[in-house]
């Protein structure tokens, strides 16, 4: 096997130098076996060898019977690509924040274009050309293109449609983006204003619009606005527009297309030309309109179809399941650098002047980090189990069933809430984590945070999102007593009266141990916070109003409620046969602390339901601590378990190797300030002002 192919886990003592390894420092050795890959979970001291794992030709092969069977089977897909995109120049991204915006967006095109080569000529397929993208790691307008104009085109298109368009978009002989949000409506998908007026006369659209989308490569979109035929408004719908030219790029006429300028951070998302359009009576025609759910005939008549009107939000449905993913991707990738580092770094120590204490050694930094660890699983889990949902709900929209959309709808908005947000501050507290070193370029996590945040704003303001989920939870609390039974992740609602009541059993600290107990303390507060928003929205004449005045404690009940799905689908998960040893114990510690922290964190919610007493939360508390000591000895497994290779993780701090100081030190003569010992700018203004004070000094 090449190196390009294997997972080197070759575990062997190495040098103990200051911040030259990573380490972990006590005894217990057990194998644990996570995404495919074996890795020995150990303690002792176990330290890896130094170099690169691209760079490392040894492989210990894994075996099939030591894989997770739960975990999605792309592991080897993931790892090939992982290697082919490290080990290819093209693919450098070290120097992007050395980059001009115009640099950076060349190098994006350039690296967009030799993936596809690499995809057609390797004959890749559709699942490892995704995971090339990945592991590019640069926003692009591919992502757009596959991410959201193929899939608007297939849930919203009809078949002929589809037929017609699909091919073209597949073979990038058209790229395409998602058009829909405006210069003065995002979140407010119905008050779009640009409208398509159907023409009968000449069998065409007229459109006025301003999106965010694609600005300097889309030669098409999928662009959403108010339909009106025979004077009559008829909702928002999906549009395919020709922007560009295919043979020059040229805009077409009518159209004003452009990028919308610099983003948040140096490279980071401005690899992406999010741009501002405008149509100007631009026609297209009629059979361009997305017609799965409406139809406009030849003469100006709306025909519905029977699929509900909501599916031309299907694309948001999907892409934000997508993100659920995407958010455990990011989180890990931060986590692994900082737990890496922490295990290199030392600071002070014990009296007598021997080594200094790893960082990792301290309760502060296990208690801030480790939650985190456990956030990077817990999500890897959900986003799991929300696709499958997803799929679930796209067979049964294909079935005519759409039971199941409300569900679909508040999960993924829900979760990508929940799981966006924290993983934007994990990002940014995993740099606080990483102390001053993680405020360097070098440390990958200022340009991680930077690409990451705006996820709490694209695709739906978590707020507004969150917004959607308490609309849901009310509408299922309101039918409580109308005999509708709740199904699904609301399925504990129909437990109300009980958890209204119940009392939690925890005597002692241990008890805190029992999936059953920490569920139930999570679904009480959950019914509890979501009953108490329903009594007072109840004595608001108009519930509209009440909807608005109480949007800040709806918001939290929605928390609530998407951290009970996360923590139950942990739990679910644990429930399953997790084969090698000692990973399903691993597996339990963690999903203890994900749970016990957040139990923590939100202790105001827990204590004022009355769902748990103080002395539960304290000894709650107590329990959490003692955990995060089981952690510690396999931390730098449960890392490396992700699995990224040094290239993807672009952390001088997170190498694999751990040998963070000499390569720091390598980092800093980089910067082009270096490349002259006197710096530009010298003779024109800090020499004069030397001069200057010494004549002053001599007067
Ligand atoms: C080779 C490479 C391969 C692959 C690449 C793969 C993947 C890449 C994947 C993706 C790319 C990822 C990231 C790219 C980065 C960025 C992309 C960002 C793109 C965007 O941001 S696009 C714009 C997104 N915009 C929004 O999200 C707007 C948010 N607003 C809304 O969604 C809605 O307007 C609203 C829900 C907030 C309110 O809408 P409304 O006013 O119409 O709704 P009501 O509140 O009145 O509700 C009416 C009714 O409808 C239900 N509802 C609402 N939304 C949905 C839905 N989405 N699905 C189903 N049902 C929905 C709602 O519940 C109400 O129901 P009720 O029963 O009547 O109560
Ligand atoms: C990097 C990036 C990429 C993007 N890519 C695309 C793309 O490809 N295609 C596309 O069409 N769009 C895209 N967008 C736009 C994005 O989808 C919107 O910005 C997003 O949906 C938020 O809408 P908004 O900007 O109108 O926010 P606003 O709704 O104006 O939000 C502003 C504030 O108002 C609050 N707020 C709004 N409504 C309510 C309410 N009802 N109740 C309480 N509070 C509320 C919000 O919580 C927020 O705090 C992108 C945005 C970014 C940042």
């Amino acid at each position: 096997m090449s190196s390009a192919q294997g997972f080197l886990n070759d575990w062997v003592e190495s040098r103990v130098g200051l911040g030259s390894n990573i380490s972990n420092s006590r005894n217990t050795s057990v194998s644990y076996n996570i995404k495919g890959c074996w890795i020995p979970l150990t303690d002792n001291g176990g330290r890896r060898s130094l170099g690169s794992r691209e760079e490392q030709g040894s492989v210990r092969c894994r075996r099939d019977e030591d894989r997770l069977g739960w975990f999605p089977p792309h592991f080897d897909v993931s790892d090939r690509m992982a290697r082919l995109v490290a080990s290819d120049p093209v693919f450098r991204k070290d120097n992007r924040a050395m980059l001009s915006r115009k640099e950076l967006f060349k190098n994006t095109l350039r690296k967009a274009a030799h993936a596809w080569k690499r995809i057609i000529e390797l004959r890749l397929s559709e699942e490892e050309a995704s995971e090339m993208r990945f592991y590019v790691d640069e926003p692009a307008f591919t992502d757009l293109h596959w991410g959201m104009f193929v899939p608007a085109i297939k849930g919203q298109g009809t078949e002929e449609q589809q037929q017609k368009w699909l091919p073209l978009a597949y073979k990038m002989q058209i790229i395409g983006c998602y058009a829909q949000t405006e210069l003065g409506h995002g979140s407010n998908v119905q008050g779009l204003e640009t409208t398509a007026t159907f023409d009968p006369e000449s069998d065409e659209f007229s459109f006025i619009w301003w999106p965010g989308g694609l600005g300097k490569v889309s030669t098409h979109a999928v662009v959403y606005a108010r339909l009106i035929t025979e004077g009559q408004e008829h909702g928002v719908h999906g549009f395919i527009v020709q922007l560009r030219s295919l043979d020059d790029h040229m805009p077409l006429p009518g159209i004003t297309v452009g990028d919308i300028g610099m983003k948040f951070g140096t490279g980071a998302y401005n690899t992406m030309d999010n741009g501002v359009l405008r149509f100007d009576n631009v026609r297209i025609p009629r059979n361009q309109m997305l017609m799965r759910v409406m139809r406009v005939t030849r003469e100006g008549k709306c025909v519905q179809s029977n699929v509900p009107r909501q599916l031309i939000y299907g694309t948001m449905v999907y892409v934000r399941q997508t993100i659920v993913s995407d958010a455990s991707s990011a989180l890990s990738r931060a986590v692994c650098i900082a737990t890496r580092y922490s295990a290199v770094r030392r600071q002070f120590g014990p009296q007598d002047g021997g080594v200094e204490t790893q960082v990792i050694d301290y309760k502060t930094q296990q208690s801030r980090l480790f939650p985190l660890l456990a956030s990077a699983y817990a999500f890897r889990f959900v986003g799991e189990w929300l696709k499958w949902l997803y799929l679930d709900v796209t067979q049964r929209l294909q079935a005519n069933d759409f039971s199941t959309l409300p569900e679909a709808h508040a999960c993924t908005a829900g979760l990508k809430s929940l799981t966006t947000s924290a993983t934007a501050d994990a990002i940014e507290e995993c740099r606080k984590l990483c102390g001053g070193h993680g405020y360097l370029s070098s440390s990958g996590l200022p340009e991680l945070f930077a690409v990451y945040v705006p996820a709490c704003t694209y695709e739906g303001d978590n707020v507004v999102l969150l917004l959607q989920v308490a609309r849901f939870l009310m509408k299922t609390v309101s039918q409580l007593g109308s005999g509708k039974k709740p199904v699904g992740t609301t399925a504990y609602m129909a437990r109300a009266e009980d958890l209204l009541q119940s009392r939690c059993s925890v005597q002692k600290a241990e008890d805190w141990l029992k999936p059953s107990v920490i569920l139930e303390a999570f679904e009480a507060r959950a019914v509890r916070m979501c009953v108490a928003c329903a009594q007072s929205l109840s004595k608001f004449q108009n519930p509209e109003e009440g909807f608005l005045e109480l949007s800040a404690d709806l918001v939290e009940a929605a928390i609530a409620h998407c951290q009970l799905i996360v923590v139950s689908k942990f739990i679910e998960k644990l429930q399953q046969d997790i084969p090698g040893k000692g990973v399903k114990q691993q597996l339990q510690i963690l999903c203890y602390i994900y749970a016990l922290n957040l139990l923590h964190k939100h202790l105001g919610d827990f204590l004022s339901t009355g769902c748990i007493t103080p002395k539960q939360a304290s000894l709650a508390n107590d329990h959490l601590r003692s955990l995060y000591s089981k952690v510690r000895p396999n931390a730098i497994a449960l890392v490396d378990a992700f699995n990224y290779t040094d290239h993807f993780l672009g952390s001088v701090l997170g190498r694999y190797d751990g040998n963070v100081y000499p390569k720091l030190y390598e980092e800093a003569w980089k910067d082009p300030l270096n490349d002259s010992v006197v710096p530009d700018g010298y003779q024109e203004y800090i020499r004069p002002m030397l001069k200057q004070q010494l004549r002053n000094a001599r007067l």
